[in-house]
């Protein structure tokens, strides 16, 4: 927009929402936390939205723990608390703007869609100026369409007619504080629905590939690509070594998987020694400690633990950090049972908990010639080591 056209155009505010947990993605934090390029997600629009001239005022509605984590807001924006449902954490930013006339320019922003571009909002805001009641941001469909039930495809949908919808969206302040007023608690996925419903029109404008949103942990990999930091990354190697004792009578479990034995190995959870080393050798590639820091032997929660539950919850902080497993190779050092037979589902099973291809697994496995404990049968030892990419520091 041009600054002659921006200087008679009513004020806008964003308000960038925050307030949800990212149950899809699967980590341990709201997912709009995760490091991307160096920086959390949440905080790529906001730097955009901050950067944009037109842009004097921004609420961000977000939980405390959120808060806590954001750092210091640009000039001009405040907080608002999360909402049950995501049109409740508009309901609250809409609170905050009570001294604001009913002409002003509204974008409400998903911070689940880091890559918002100045381009985008300016295409939002011309319409809105030009007399449109709401403008939201669109994409083709690129796929065949299907109705599905179950595992079976049915008619194909005709995709023409159908559109991917995106945020920020953009609303006079007056028209989406009625929209809100007169949903009354009937829910909508987005504004623009609230909108429609009281027989208003909507108007797309073309949207952009780099506003995909983070749902679900793949789409990191996706938006890395998408928004160029794929090249600020660094490989972090990490190696792990653990020991469990053999007792006999016990199952013995080893890289995920059960091998019928006479003996199994002792220890708090289920003793799994590989998982065990594997899960170490991620965590000393984040430099984010060791498995006893994050399950204690003292903490009962953990007692009998199945293993694959610390190895997805090291992955799940690679992911969360915005990086990707590149490889793992582990070796079991034990005289018996042999582990050949058995290397082929370890390495489906190390492949399933980490979500990465079995190509990117190495299991081996070797005894000491009789020698020291290994040798003697009094334990089994397992080192790992795992190569990450990780975003710059
Ligand atoms: N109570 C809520 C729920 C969602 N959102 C925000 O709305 C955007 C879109 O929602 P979605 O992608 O569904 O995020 P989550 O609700 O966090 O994800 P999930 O449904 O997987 O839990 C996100 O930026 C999210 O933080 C919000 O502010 N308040
Ligand atoms: C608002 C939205 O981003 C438009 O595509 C989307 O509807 C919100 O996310 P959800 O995954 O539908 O909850």
């Amino acid at each position: 927009m041009s600054e002659s056209a921006l200087s008679s155009a009513p004020r806008v505010a964003v308000l960038l929402l925050a307030g949800g947990r990212g149950t899809r993605a699967g980590y341990e934090t709201p997912k709009q936390l995760a490091m991307l390029g160096g920086k959390p997600v949440l905080r790529w629009s906001l730097d955009a939205f901050a950067a944009h001239d037109a842009i004097s005022r921004g609420v961000l509605v977000a939980s405390d723990d959120v808060v806590a984590a954001v750092g210091e807001l640009p000039e001009g924006w405040s907080y608002a608390a999360a909402g049950a449902e995501r049109q409740q954490s508009v309901g609250n930013a809409l609170a905050c703007l009570s001294d604001w006339d009913d002409d002003a320019m509204i974008l409400v922003h998903d911070a689940a869609r880091p890559g918002v571009t100045a381009a985008v909002v300016d295409r939002l805001l011309a319409v809105l100026q030009n007399g449109a009641k709401a403008a939201i941001p669109t994409l083709p469909v690129p796929d065949t369409l299907v109705e599905q039930a179950g595992n079976e495809a049915g008619e194909v949908v005709d995709r023409a007619a159908l559109a991917r919808v995106q945020t920020p969206q953009a609303f006079h302040l007056g028209t989406l504080r009625r929209a809100h007023a007169a949903a009354a608690g009937a829910t909508a996925t987005d504004d623009a629905q609230l909108v429609r419903r009281l027989g208003l029109p909507v108007q797309a404008v073309a949207g952009d590939a780099r506003l995909h949103k983070l749902t679900y942990a793949e789409d990191m990999d996706i938006l890395s690509g998408l928004l160029g930091t794929k090249a600020m990354t660094r490989t972090a190697v990490g190696m792990g070594y653990d020991v469990h004792r053999l007792v006999a009578d016990k199952p013995l479990w080893i890289g995920g998987i059960e091998i019928a034995h006479s003996h199994g190995l002792e220890g708090h959870s289920d003793a799994d020694v590989a998982l065990h080393a594997l899960t170490d050798a991620i965590l000393g590639a984040l430099a984010d400690g060791d498995i006893g820091d994050h399950f204690p032997p003292s903490d009962p929660q953990w007692r009998g633990a199945a293993s694959h539950r610390f190895l997805a919850f090291a992955a799940d902080r690679v992911a969360a950090r915005g990086g990707r497993i590149e490889h793992v190779d582990l070796t079991i050092i034990a005289e018996a049972p042999k582990i050949g037979p058995h290397r082929p589902a370890i390495r489906e099973r190390i492949a399933e908990i980490l979500a990465i291809p079995v190509a990117k697994v190495s299991v081996k496995a070797t005894t000491t010639e009789r020698l020291g404990f290994t040798g003697r049968r009094e334990g089994i030892a397992a080192q790992a080591v795992a190569t990450l990419q990780l975003p710059e520091i």
